[in-house]
């Protein structure tokens, strides 16, 4: 991979060793990949803060960098709600070691957002084309397939290592000849809510790490998009997908329609509403909204559904601090009903989700992913039946 005289001078140590290390990856990354270059990033998004899945190996890579972020970076969600973790019942020894990944990161000009969904934050925007260092799978996917910029799926290290230098290796999605759909997905039944979450879980199945092109009746909004992509991350490894007159993309001149295809049915998506995914030998005794991240759209439905409700389970809420903070009336009207609208964390990187063990979410991710993260069974259900099923809602 070809260097310039400032990158050479980097990885020869010049500019110390945090930076040297950091080049290092980026080149080793490119040359597996046979990248030809290294190219500006806007914007970094990394994964890997959560102390239960960092643990102190994590903890001590990153306190021994020294250096400064060339680009606007932010954190996947951690371990807690870095404010109330004492009512999530995380322990004082857990929030300690989180806090100081957060120290540890922040000290590298790594601004403290802990989210899983970066686009919708004020000031961080990714448009049309941009290059990217992203590493939450479903961000990935959604800057991708719903934005139309352009970034792989990042590991936790390279995405922070691209921040360093401000560059990533131009390889994967970053080129147009990778983004074009391998396989036609029909969707021949209307669909509404969670089922959006669900297709994802059964087409990532189905994907593997293709790139789908959809065919739908519905058209999607950005938020069932979203869930859409986080399930197929998640069941699959799909990084880019495409919706027939949806998504930026799809009506790309150089697309052909992929010889492969296949059709998903109303009765394959029924039957995931009917399976419990893991152990779920008890009743649902919690239910989780906000994986990924609540827009402020979805934090409006729970509020709506929760009205005049309590709660009598364990109900969270998760989503950025950001977005939370600029929709306090949201977050009340939830908080009424006895639900906890929490931040910075969420269901699968947080330990306090340990001590559960059969939550509704309407998720798709969360879905396939509590019980191998959590060992949490999960039922998948929209938000109404998920706050009925798991968070025992009654009128008040
Ligand atoms: C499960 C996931 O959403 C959260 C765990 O991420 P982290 O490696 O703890 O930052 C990771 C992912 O799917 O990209
Ligand atoms: S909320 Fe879901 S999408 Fe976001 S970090 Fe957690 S598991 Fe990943």
């Amino acid at each position: 991979m070809y260097l310039t005289p400032e990158e050479e001078r980097i990885m020869s140590g010049e500019s110390g060793p945090t930076l040297q290390k950091a080049m290092e990856i980026l080149v080793a990354l490119g040359d597996i990949y046979e990248a030809d270059r290294l190219i500006p990033i806007k914007s970094a998004q990394i994964a890997g803060v959560s102390y239960k899945t960092m643990g102190d190996a994590g903890l001590e890579w990153i306190s021994d960098l020294d250096g400064k972020v060339q680009v606007p970076s932010i954190l996947n969600p951690a371990g807690m709600d870095l404010e109330r973790w004492q009512e999530m019942g995380v322990s004082a020894e857990f929030a300690q070691k989180q806090q100081e990944i957060i120290q540890a990161y922040s000290s590298l000009g790594i601004e403290v957002q802990c989210t899983c969904t970066p686009y919708y934050l004020q000031s961080f925007s990714a448009t049309y084309g941009d290059h990217l260092a992203w590493s939450e799978s479903s961000a990935v996917s959604y800057a991708n397939s719903v934005i139309g910029a352009r970034t792989n799926r990042e590991g936790g290290p390279s995405a922070l290592c691209a921040a360093l230098v401000g560059k990533t290796a131009n390889y994967g999605y970053h080129l147009d000849e990778n983004r074009i759909p391998e396989l036609m997905i029909s969707v021949d039944c209307e669909l509404d809510a969670s089922d959006y979450a669900v297709l994802g879980y059964i087409a990532g199945k189905a994907a593997g790490k293709r790139v789908p092109l959809f065919r739908m009746r519905s058209t999607p909004h950005r938020d069932q998009l979203k869930a859409l992509g986080a399930a197929m991350a998640a069941s699959g490894a799909v990084a880019l997908y495409h919706v027939e007159g949806v998504t930026p993309e799809s009506c790309r001149k150089d697309f052909e329609l992929p010889a492969e295809q296949l059709t998903i049915e109303r009765t394959q998506i029924d039957e995931v509403y009917e399976t419990v995914s893991g152990d779920g030998i008890t009743e649902c005794d919690s239910a989780a909204v906000g994986c990924p991240h609540c827009s402020p759209e979805e934090l409006e439905e729970v509020a709506a559904k929760l009205e005049g409700k309590v709660v009598d389970n364990n109900v969270w809420i998760f989503t950025s601090r950001e977005v939370a903070e600029f929709n306090p009336r949201l977050v009340e009207r939830i908080e009424k009903s006895g639900a906890k609208v929490l931040c910075d964390t969420c269901m699968v990187v947080s330990p306090a989700t340990d001590k559960l063990s059969h939550m509704a979410v309407n998720s798709g991710k969360a879905y396939a992913y509590l019980p191998g993260m959590c060992k949490v069974a999960a039922t998948i259900a929209n938000i109404e039946k998920c706050m009925e099923k798991g968070g025992g809602s009654h009128s008040d």
